[in-house]
């Protein structure tokens, strides 16, 4: 599904923040990438979705090298970016949100609007209103909704619940949750292990651009973090098989 090899990035000018990143997410369903604020999850999402080109290494979709690509042939290989801050689009309407945003790839997969609706009830009665006048979770669940609609089947979902009431924030995690079983992956980037744990079969540990390894959330929530602190000392680090 998706395949990252020895990925080395670094912003223009600067040191990598990404050092050998090697990650294999083989099976369908939620994964999280978690690690403190800077460890670089936001850098590695924005390089599997084109929107930074690594250095060094090689990133494969279903069989396809995706190194590199412009985001919008990356959002034609299936990727589609759920952005931190939301990024909506301000004085756009809801439904102008939805027509301007089409499906990226020749594939017979479609997400209707009356579906994504279906996902995200709060936004039928807002179709309306102008992104500005959506409230956070509002926005949030229409950038889910927008990226969906470009057909993905993986979905980069960067701190999705972040300043979110916890009951919206439950609703977000209940749709990431169920997209599996409409084809949609999702690798979501959390900087908190007990939100990753409610979300994810997998959680894969990023601490100062290096990938320490992952574990199962059949885990309890503190052996991740126990673990965690161990794989971060230097001379303790003995990561998992990437899976
Ligand atoms: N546009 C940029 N130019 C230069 N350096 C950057 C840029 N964006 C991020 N960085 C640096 O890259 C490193 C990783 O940042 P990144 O945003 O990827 O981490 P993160 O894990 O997503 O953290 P956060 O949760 O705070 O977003 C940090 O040291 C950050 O300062």
């Amino acid at each position: 599904m998706l395949h990252i090899r020895n990925l080395t990035v670094a912003y223009p000018g600067g040191a990598p923040v990404l050092h050998a990143v090697t990650l294999d997410l083989r099976s369908p369903g939620v994964h999280a990438l978690v690690g403190a604020n800077g460890a670089g999850k936001t850098t590695l999402l924005h390089t599997l979705a084109g929107h930074l080109s690594p250095a060094t290494g090689t990133v494969v979709v279903d069989d396809r090298e995706v190194t590199g690509w412009h985001p919008t042939a990356a959002a034609r290989a299936g990727v589609a970016l759920v952005p931190q801050g939301r990024q909506l689009w301000p004085s756009l309407t809801v439904a102008e949100h939805f027509a301007a945003t089409r499906p990226a790839r020749d594939r017979d997969e479609r997400w209707t609007v009356e579906e994504l609706l279906g996902l995200f009830p709060p936004l039928a009665a807002r179709m309306g209103h102008r992104a500005y006048q959506l409230s956070g979770g509002e926005q949030q669940m229409l950038t889910i909704a927008r990226a969906l609609r470009t057909a993905p089947r993986l979905l980069l979902a960067d701190e999705p619940t972040e300043g979110l009431a916890p009951i919206v924030a439950n609703q977000i995690i209940t749709v990431l949750r169920d997209l599996p079983a409409r084809g949609v992956s999702v690798l979501a980037a959390l900087p908190h292990a007990g939100v990753a744990a409610m979300i994810a079969d997998t959680m894969h540990v990023l601490a100062s651009g290096q990938l320490l390894g992952y574990t199962r959330t059949a885990a309890t929530v503190s052996d991740v973090q126990r673990q965690h602190l161990t794989l971060t000392h230097p001379g303790d680090e003995r990561p998992e098989p990437q899976q």
